[in-house]
């Protein structure tokens, strides 16, 4: 009777479980992807791609919530990548810091920004699927090859006008589908992320709804059919077990068909990826 209770006593304590999951996750590749928390033009329900706009009040309370699920899971951060967005930079600021690790190297890259989205950047959804049909808004939003309309040079959104792109090249007409997104978040990831994780460092990747989708697409090989279903939450952890190829372990709790597992509420997770896909009904 009494060692049964101290038993349970052990494993409702916070403190050993997270002791617990640390040697798991020492023994493992550990991956964390994080989206950025809420922002202020997905508040207003803008498509925001490369413009940087801040996080919302909630978006950092989100990722401060983020940040606390990470260091009660015991994960213990090496090494963050991000991409040159405020909104990224500032939800892994605030992961850092609630999980301590302040003084990890942080490597910003335009590779892991959010898709860019064309001459749609800046336009409310709502108003864009009552113009050109929700039809068709999906393809622009979801679809994997099919890209939103171009900017030309003489747009403001186009990126050779700001200066943090200034060492990159840009076709002059730009736009972005999710296969072109993956054409360069994958070779960041094999030549940048995946050799970290094979010296044995835990990642985190804090990024964008659609380069994460671009990233996920190739860990859990998902199809080119089936990723116009995926929708990522805001500043939710993803956490992934993989094996010593890089391939994902499915966690138990994982949502098909990520073979990683969200931390936190699993049906507040669901509501909000709900939230995701519902922004142009
Ligand atoms: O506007 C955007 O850049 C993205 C992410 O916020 O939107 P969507 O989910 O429609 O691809």
């Amino acid at each position: 009777m009494f060692t049964s209770s101290l038993r349970t006593g052990l494993r409702s304590s916070p403190f050993l479980r997270a002791a617990a999951n640390n040697l798991s996750y020492r023994n493992k590749h550990t991956l964390v992807l994080v989206r950025h928390g809420e922002s202020t033009w997905n508040l207003e329900n803008k498509f925001t791609g490369w413009v940087d706009v801040p996080l919302s009040p909630k978006g950092h309370e989100e990722v401060i919530e983020a940040g606390k699920l990470i260091e009660a899971e015991g994960i213990s951060l090496d090494v963050a990548f991000t991409s040159t967005l405020k909104r990224a930079i500032r939800t892994l600021w605030h992961v850092l810091e609630q999980t301590d690790s302040m003084w990890i190297p942080v490597t910003k890259s335009w590779t892991l920004n959010e898709r860019h989205y064309g001459a749609l950047q800046g336009l409310d959804k709502q108003q864009t699927v009552d113009k050109f049909g929700k039809d068709q808004v999906l393809v622009w939003r979801r679809s994997y090859d099919v890209p939103p309309p171009i900017v030309d040079r003489s747009s403001e959104w186009h990126p050779s006008n700001e200066k943090k792109y200034s060492n990159v090249s840009f076709p002059d007409e730009f736009t972005e589908s999710l296969s072109t997104t993956l054409d360069r978040v994958l070779p960041f990831f094999n030549e940048e992320i995946a050799p970290t994780l094979k010296e044995g460092k835990t990642v985190i990747v804090a990024a964008h709804g659609n380069s994460l989708r671009a990233l996920v697409k190739h860990l859990d090989s998902i199809a080119e059919s089936e990723i116009a279903e995926l929708n990522i939450p805001t500043g939710t952890p993803l956490v992934y077990n993989l094996d010593d190829d890089l391939r994902p372990i499915k966690q138990e709790g994982c949502i098909a068909p990520l073979q990683g597992r969200y931390l936190g509420d699993q049906e507040a997770i669901r509501a909000r990826i709900e939230g995701v896909k519902n922004q142009t009904k």
